[in-house]
């Protein structure tokens, strides 16, 4: 299936720690399917955040190779990785780093402009979607003044702001309470879902990856069924 949005083949990743050679990811597999929403549920230290950064195109893996819509990304350029990463995937992460000093609406128009859309026509992409998180009337609040829940909303909001093909998420509500957590991750589900996108999701919480499509696990640096 070369035309998988995200397909990971034999990768691997090593670091060097003062206790000498660490090899994280040994030989890692995977492909997402178009649409596909796989949870990556394995204990702290594992390598999931390392397999997201090497799936995200932000680091480049020892051996292996990362296919984005069937493409090679081993051989590509760093300014040709930036584009890809701009226009096919969306990121979350556990905290939102949202820019402080810009307002939500601005936050998930920015990348719009970064990928060159028009100014009213990401402002009203942006307001859409704000909307669909429930946001409509806080779209001109900086993050500072939104609670917690509503900030990783806009983070969401702005990873899906390109109409990526591809959703990576580290914990992506993993700083919520469990209540806000189940209501976020509720909203992030049916937005991927609606819109089509090919999901990879850390997360500590069995509840959560139970609701996804697949959930896998890392062992001796290899994914397997979780
Ligand atoms: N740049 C680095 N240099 C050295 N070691 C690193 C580096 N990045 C990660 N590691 C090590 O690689 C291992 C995997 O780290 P990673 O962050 O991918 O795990 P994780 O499964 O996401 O953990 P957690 O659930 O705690 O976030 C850890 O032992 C970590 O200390």
């Amino acid at each position: 299936m070369s035309d998988a949005p995200l397909r990971l083949e034999a990768v691997a990743r090593r670091f060097r720690t003062e206790a000498g050679e660490l090899p994280v990811l040994t030989g890692a597999e995977l492909t997402l399917a178009a649409g596909e929403i796989v949870a990556l549920v394995a204990p702290s230290g594992t390598g999931k955040s390392t397999l997201l950064h090497l799936a995200g195109l932000l680091e480049r893996p020892d051996a292996g190779e990362v296919f984005v819509a069937g493409r090679a990304a081993g051989t590509l350029s760093d300014d040709a990785r930036t584009a890809i990463r701009r226009t096919e995937i969306g990121f979350v992460y556990q905290f939102h780093h949202l820019l402080p000093e810009f307002t939500a609406e601005e936050n998930v128009v920015l990348p719009q402009m970064a990928n060159r859309t028009p100014r009213a026509a990401a402002q009203e992409r942006a307001r859409q979607l704000l909307a669909s998180f429930g946001l409509a009337g806080r779209e001109h609040h900086r993050p500072g003044r939104l609670s917690g829940g509503e900030q990783q909303r806009v983070a969401i909001a702005r990873a899906l702001a390109n109409a990526p093909k591809i959703l990576l998420a580290d914990e992506p509500t993993g700083n919520l309470d469990t209540g806000t957590s189940d209501l976020v991750f509720g909203e992030l589900l049916a937005a991927v879902r609606g819109q089509g996108v090919a999901a990879l999701i850390a997360t500590h919480n069995p509840a959560l990856a139970a609701r996804m499509d697949r959930v896998v696990t890392l062992r001796d640096g290899c994914i397997v069924p979780g």
